[in-house]
Order: C-alpha cells, then sequence, then structure tokens
C-alpha cells in the first residue's frame, strides 16, 4: 500500500550528492564566495603580520614613515575583509535561500501528488515540519556550515603557518598547550550536547500536555480532570526546569574553563616567548613575539565555531535524509491516457478486491451496478466498507482484483485529471480553505464567472445565511471554516459540487445531526445536486435512502442484498435490522409495519 516506504536509508556520500545537487547550479557564485572566505582568511592573518613591524619598526625603531602607513595598511585590510565577508555571507544565504526554495517547492510538488495512502500513515504535523523545520535546518548547515568549515578552516591554517614562519620553536612550545584547551572544551561540548536533547524531550513532553489540555478541556471539566492535570504538568515542568539547569550550568562553564585554559597556554607562550626575546639573539624580536601571540590569540574565535559545527551539519544531514526520504516516495501513477467525449455517467463494479493491509482485505468481490443518473444508497454497519467502495471511483485507491467501469472504460484506462473531473464528492468532513465563501465555492473551477458562482451559491442555500456576513459571498471563512455552522459548512460544499458539475456524485452523508432547520436546507440542497447525477450515497439519513433508486446493503466487504426499500424490508435481512436499530424513528416503523 506504501510504495515507496521500504526505501532503504541512503549512504552519506549519496546525500550529500543529492544536497549538493541543489547547491551545484549556483556554482559561480559558490566560487566567488570561496574567493572572498580566502581573501578574509589572508586578511585575518596579514593584520596579525602587521603587528611585527608596528612593533619593530614604530615603537621601537621609531620609523616615522611606517607611523604614516602602517596605520593606512590596517584600515585597508579591514576593508579588504570586510568587503569579502559580506560578499560571503550574502552570496552563500542567496545559495542557500534558492536551494531551499526548489527543495521546498519539489517537496510541496510530491507531497501534492501522494497517494491517498501516504496521508492516512503520516501525520499532518510531521509533513509539515519536513517542509519548514527540516527545510531551514538543512540550510543552516549550508550556509553555516560551508562558511565556517571552509573560512574559519583556512583562517586557523592561515594562523598557523604565521605563527610557525615567525618562530617553529615557540610554535610548538604553544601547541603543547593546545590539549589543556581542547580537552576540556571536548568534554562540556558533549554534556552540552545531551543535556540540550533532554531539555528537547522535556519541553516536548510538556507541550503535549498543554496540548491536551486545551484541545481537550472539554472532557477534563467533564471528569473533573483539572487537578490530575495540573499534577501532570506540574511534573513535566519540573522536568524541563531541571534539563534546563543541567544545559545553563553547562554553557556558564563552559567561558571559564576555556579562558583559563587559554590562559595556561598563554602564560606558557609569554614565559618562554620572552625568555627568547630576552635571552635569544636577533630572531626573537619583540614585534615577532607579539605578532606571534596576537595570530594565536586569534585563532581561538574560528576553531571554537569549528568545534561547534560538527551539530549543526549532523542535524542538517538528518533533516536532509528525511526530506529525501518522502521525495523517493512513489507518487500516484497515471497509467491512463484515455479520455470520452461525452460521460453519461454508468458505473459498474466487478468482482473488485481490495486490501489496505496485505491479507486483510476490505473488499471482497463488490458487484454493483448503477446506471446512469440513478441514485444508489450504500448502507451497512461501521467497517463494512463503504468509504472504501466509494474511494476507488476517483482512484484515491486502486483495486487488487476486479474492475471499476465508467460508461464501459474501465477506470485504469482513463486519464487520472480528466476522471476526476467527472467525480463530485460531498462528504462528511467539509474542508474549506481560509479564502471567501465565492473562492470556496468556485475551488477546482477558477475560471467560473460570478454569477455561476452565485448560481450554485442560491440552489445549494448558500444565500440564505450569506446576508448576515459581512462582505456576503467575499466573506472570508476563516482557517478550517471555523466561523460557519454545520450546516453552512455543508451547503457550501453542495454548492462547491453543484458548480463543479460532474456526472457522478459521491455523497457521505453527514452522521453529525444538524437542528431540524439546517437539515431541511442541506437535504434541500443535496436533492439539487443528485438530479441527473449518477450517485453513489454512504446514507444516513431516512430521506435520503427513500429517495433512492436502489439500496445497497454492505456487509464485511461485500454488497449482501440488493432492492428497493420495500423489498428489502420484505426480506428481513440485514437492510431490515438496520432500519429498525439505525434508521427509522418509532413511528416511522409503525407507520411501515402497521
Ligand atoms: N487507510 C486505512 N488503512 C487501513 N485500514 C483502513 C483504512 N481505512 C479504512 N480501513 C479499514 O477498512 C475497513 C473498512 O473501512 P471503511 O471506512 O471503508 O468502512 P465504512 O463502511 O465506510 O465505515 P463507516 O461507516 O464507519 O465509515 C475498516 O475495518 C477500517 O478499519
Amino acid at each position: 500500500m506504501t510504495p515507496g516506504s521500504d526505501q532503504p536509508v541512503q549512504s552519506s556520500v549519496g546525500l550529500y550528492g543529492r544536497l549538493l545537487a541543489y547547491v551545484w547550479p549556483h556554482w559561480p557564485r559558490l566560487a566567488v564566495s570561496l574567493v572572498a572566505m580566502i581573501v578574509v582568511a589572508g586578511a585575518t592573518t596579514g593584520v596579525a603580520y602587521l603587528l611585527k613591524p608596528v612593533i619593530d619598526q614604530i615603537f621601537i625603531e621609531e620609523d616615522e614613515t611606517l607611523l604614516l602607513l602602517l596605520p593606512l595598511g590596517i584600515i585597508g585590510m579591514y576593508l579588504v575583509k570586510g568587503v569579502a565577508n559580506y560578499l560571503e555571507t550574502y552570496l552563500l544565504s542567496w545559495i542557500g535561500q534558492r536551494a531551499m526554495r526548489q527543495l521546498r517547492d519539489d517537496l510541496f510538488a510530491r507531497l501534492l501528488h501522494m497517494p491517498l495512502g501516504f496521508f492516512s500513515e503520516h501525520a499532518a504535523g510531521t509533513l509539515i515540519s519536513r517542509l519548514t523545520y527540516d527545510v531551514d535546518q538543512v540550510e543552516r548547515s549550508i550556509t553555516r556550515g560551508l562558511s565556517t568549515l571552509i573560512k574559519d578552516t583556512l583562517t586557523a591554517v592561515f594562523l598557523l603557518g604565521l605563527v610557525f614562519y615567525h618562530d617553529w620553536q615557540l610554535a610548538l612550545v604553544s601547541l603543547i598547550g593546545l590539549p589543556l584547551v581542547i580537552g576540556p572544551l571536548a568534554r562540556l561540548t558533549r554534556k552540552l550536547r545531551k543535556s540540550s536533547r533532554s531539555s528537547q524531550l522535556a519541553r516536548a513532553s510538556m507541550t503535549r500536555v498543554i496540548e491536551e489540555g486545551v484541545v481537550g478541556n472539554r472532557v477534563i471539566k467533564a471528569f473533573n480532570g483539572e487537578d490530575y492535570e495540573h499534577a501532570r504538568f506540574h511534573k513535566e515542568s519540573e522536568t524541563h526546569r531541571k534539563q534546563n539547569m543541567r544545559k545553563a550550568q553547562a554553557t556558564a562553564l563552559s567561558v571559564p574553563v576555556m579562558e583559563i585554559a587559554a590562559a595556561i597556554c598563554i602564560a606558557l607562550v609569554i614565559y618562554y616567548g620572552g625568555y627568547r626575546v630576552m635571552f635569544g639573539g636577533d630572531e626573537t624580536t619583540p614585534g615577532t613575539f607579539f605578532s606571534f601571540l596576537a595570530a594565536l590569540l586569534m585563532m581561538y574565535d574560528p576553531l571554537k565555531r569549528l568545534t561547534k559545527i560538527n551539530p549543526v551539519i549532523q542535524q542538517g544531514l538528518a533533516a536532509g535524509e528525511r526530506i529525501f526520504q518522502m521525495l523517493d516516495f512513489h507518487p500516484e501513477g497515471n497509467e491512463g491516457s484515455r479520455t470520452l467525449d461525452r460521460v453519461r455517467g454508468e458505473l459498474a463494479f466487478e468482482d473488485v478486491w481490495f486490501e489496505y493491509e496485505p491479507g486483510a482485505p476490505v473488499l471482497q468481490g463488490i458487484d454493483l451496478e448503477v446506471p446512469a443518473g440513478h441514485v444508489v444508497a450504500l448502507v451497512g454497519l461501521s467497517g463494512a466498507g463503504k468509504s472504501t467502495m466509494v474511494n476507488l471511483v476517483p482512484r484515491f485507491y486502486r483495486p487488487d482484483r476486479g474492475h471499476i467501469y465508467l460508461d464501459g472504460v474501465d477506470l485504469g484506462d482513463l486519464d487520472l485529471h480528466f476522471l476526476r473531473d467527472q467525480v463530485a464528492i460531498v462528504s462528511q468532513e467539509v474542508v474549506l480553505f481560509n479564502d471567501t465563501l465565492a473562492a470556496n465555492i468556485a475551488y477546482g473551477r477558477p475560471d467560473a464567472t460570478r454569477e455561476e458562482v452565485e448560481e450554485a451559491a442560491r440552489a445549494a442555500g448558500v444565500m440564505e445565511y450569506v446576508d448576515r456576513l459581512e462582505g456576503g459571498l467575499d466573506h472570508v471563512v476563516g482557517e478550517g471554516g471555523a466561523r460557519l455552522s454545520g450546516g453552512q459548512r455543508q451547503r457550501l460544499a453542495i454548492a462547491r459540487a453543484l458548480l463543479g458539475d460532474a456526472p457522478i456524485l459521491i455523497l457521505d452523508e453527514a452522521t453529525s445531526s444538524l437542528d431540524p432547520q439546517s437539515e431541511k436546507l442541506v437535504q434541500r440542497g443535496l436533492e439539487q445536486l443528485m438530479q441527473d447525477r449518477t450517485t453513489l450515497v454512504i446514507a444516513h439519513r431516512l430521506a435520503t435512502i427513500q429517495r433512492a433508486d436502489a439500496i445497497a446493503v454492505m456487509d464485511s466487504g461485500r454488497v449482501v442484498e440488493q432492492g428497493s426499500h420495500a423489498e428489502l424490508l420484505a426480506r428481513g435481512g440485514i437492510y431490515a435490522y438496520l432500519w429498525e436499530t439505525q434508521f427509522a424513528t418509532p413511528a416511522e416503523q409503525s407507520a411501515e409495519t402497521g
């Protein structure tokens, strides 16, 4: 059922390659930013180098020409560095943003064409976070990752070169101090990472409790669960506090530990370097020593950033892996290519089998004929397979065995787009987009004129409540249509289907009861909609069943009884049972039997 889900997790090389494919089209800019990074590293090292003539020639030898030239040189160096830094950051962001827009576009396009089964297997939140959070993580690892990896490595290497150039013996002595800095830093970083992971988990647990407190507030109230929920929240909130304190402790420790270790390192250098300046002859001048020290100190920042970049890159790669896994799912296939000039709307199911999970068939040999323009009501106990059966008509799923024909043509042979144009669906949950009423009605028919929209709205009974809304048909319905009542939403869905004017209608009647007035209006809209259309309706209302041309009774994935209301009642089978227990009011039952 889920093609693509068995994809192997890709290797890191493959992953890098695929990420690179998004960056590569921008290689000229990448090249310029690389050059800019080299310039930044060179300029930083240049500044450290200039300290030598500053001390030796200006302070000691009191050279007046250099007194003018060197300060200008420093300004020039920083100007060059500033321009290069700007270019590098700007260009990398440009590349990162372009690559991510492309990745997001590809992902969303793929998402829209996923088979329906994909959506029942993946939580909406997870999919949304792929497109938002995960893509951001990848972007961060590209821009920050590349910049740090290349620019900071180059800067550190150039500075190290300068240090060895000035005095290789002193350089070796200072390197002895390096483990002093790196050792504690590595330990602290590990601790920090662990505590930040625990803190994130604690926050997620806490958020879950908050969410349940908000979403499930009705139930909490009904069961007097406030104290229980509060205690649960307090516990999670306390865990969150403790984890955050651990993190804060590690963070607070990291600066002093680093600084003390660095101080020991510098003390070593000053002692040995000073000794060499005093007693070592000419090769180590005070200028060399200060330039050396400055280069050493300037290595601190790039090295620190390099030690921190790995988690960013790892997170980006993990996010990239999740993104590519989603991109690798197979989209819905459109094997068919046929279209029909005029669709009458005759539907026929022939020995149709279907299973969601292997070995558990939900439909087991459905046979059903729906002549053009007829209304067939599907009834049956919950889980009998009614929704599954109607979902096969717009090819949301495909039968595992058997065939479904539209006007004698196998659905599988039809072009998917064409097929879906022929089918209107009005389901229990009306999905509305956060747009105007008019735009919601015209969804799928962007070419519809205002008159057509109004006509559909009138026929569906939308006009009867539109006047009370600000802006009339141009009123924005709110997210998910939250500002409309259940009945109003249903009438809107009916208007949408009317405007679509497809020859086949699939109707999944709402089970939730509307007030009698709303019910009557919805019913009237539905009557309009079913007119001259082949209709398969999952019926929950008596009026619909009575209006149907035929009733198909489903049980355990089969059509077990077919006929008119009277015929089926007379048979005394499942339908008669459902009639007694679900559909009819006592008065109707006695009228029927009496
Ligand atoms: N996406 C799915 N994945 C796996 N199993 C599913 C899926 N959708 C439905 N089923 C299973 O298929 C069977 C038939 O479900 P279906 O929704 O078609 O029944 P129904 O007759 O429409 O029920 P109801 O009237 O309650 O909506 C049920 O056992 C259900 O658990």
